[in-house]
Parts: C-alpha cells; sequence; structure tokens
C-alpha cells in the first residue's frame, strides 16, 4: 500500500419487524414505500414500513451514527404516522451530513404476502429516490415457518455500503 490514506467503504446492517395491526384497528399496508390497497396493514409509530426502516436502519449502521431509534424515536411526535419513504429520505440525508455518501442499499423482506415481483420496479424507484442511492429489494416467504410463516407480521433485513466524501 502507498503512502496515500486509503479510503475504504463502510457495510452496515438493519433488521425491521412490524406485527399486523389488530383487526379492531385496520390500518392500511405501506410496502417498500407502496401502499398495497385491500391488504393488511401492520403496527407502528410510523407508517410501519419495515423494508424503509431495515434500509434506513443500515444507512446508520454504515455511517456508525447509531439508529432507527437515535434519530427518529418513537417519543417524537412529529413521526407519528411518518412515511417510511420520508424517513429513509431524511436517514440519507443526515448519513450525507455525517460525511458519507451512499453506494447502495439492499433489503429483503420476509412474508407470504403480498406477492412482490410484479411492483419490485416500483418499490425500487421510490426508495432510490428517497435515498439518493440504488435501492434494491428482494422477498421470500418463510416456507410457512415461524411469524413471519404464520402471518402475524413482516421482517425485513437490509445492508448498506456508504464512503467517506
Ligand atoms: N411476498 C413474496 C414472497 C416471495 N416472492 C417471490 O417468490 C419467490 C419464492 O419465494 P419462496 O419463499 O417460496 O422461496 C421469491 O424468490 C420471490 O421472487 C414474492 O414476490 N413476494
Ligand atoms: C420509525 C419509528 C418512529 O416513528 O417508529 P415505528 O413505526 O414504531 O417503527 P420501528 O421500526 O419500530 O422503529 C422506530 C421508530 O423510530
Amino acid at each position: 500500500m502507498s503512502d496515500a490514506k486509503m479510503i475504504l467503504p463502510r457495510t452496515g446492517i438493519g433488521l425491521d419487524v412490524h406485527a399486523y395491526a389488530s383487526e379492531d384497528l385496520p390500518r392500511p399496508l405501506w410496502l417498500g414505500g407502496l401502499f398495497w390497497d385491500g391488504e393488511r396493514g401492520l403496527a407502528g409509530h410510523s407508517d410501519g414500513d419495515p423494508v424503509a426502516h431495515a434500509a434506513a436502519d443500515a444507512l446508520f449502521s454504515a455511517a456508525g451514527i447509531g439508529d432507527l431509534g437515535t434519530h427518529f424515536g418513537t417519543d417524537r411526535p412529529e413521526f407519528a404516522g411518518a412515511s417510511g419513504v420520508t424517513l429513509l429520505a431524511e436517514a440519507a440525508r443526515i448519513v450525507r451530513a455525517a460525511g458519507f455518501e451512499i453506494g447502495n442499499v439492499a433489503v429483503q423482506f420476509v412474508a407470504n404476502r403480498p406477492k412482490f415481483g410484479p411492483r419490485r420496479q416500483e418499490s425500487q424507484d421510490v426508495l432510490s429516490a428517497a435515498a439518493g442511492a440504488p435501492v434494491s429489494v428482494t422477498a421470500t416467504t418463510s416456507d410457512g415457518l415461524g411469524f413471519t410463516g404464520r402471518g402475524e407480521g413482516i421482517s425485513a433485513v437490509a445492508t448498506a455500503l456508504v464512503y467517506p466524501k
């Protein structure tokens, strides 16, 4: 290695889980930055979008500046009902203000439904615009196993790559 300072990229990880809202207090489903008409919604202080939240958490993790709760705590009334897309855009702004540029974010969620494939591009376009960097989204079931298999909630995991500006 030369004397030149090596600028290393940094990876981050984010995991988010939201339970389905109770039948008594139905909510719309927001997932991957999209509204899913006719699907049962998820509980949460915000819109409960685990894909957008995992992506935001991975960005904070990569930058080493805390997590979702650090920046958007549930004690903050201004984030009640907040859109996951807005939170992701704000997370990207904070990460850039901390001195990083964003390489990419990859998210995978686990759910029996909705069937994601037909709307993947739409979701990726919305989330990439929010992050100002490529966001890819994949989906899987858990083959009927666990809380996602029983249809109790949706989980999402994300990785992010950032590099110093
Ligand atoms: N909510 C989902 C879940 C899965 N997919 C697509 O189906 C493929 C097969 O999923 P398995 O869990 O059965 O392996 C998966 O790779 C996705 O392409 C989906 O679109 N929406
Ligand atoms: C997004 C926030 C804030 O509105 O609330 P929730 O919608 O409950 O989501 P969660 O992923 O549990 O995490 C953290 C909070 O910061």
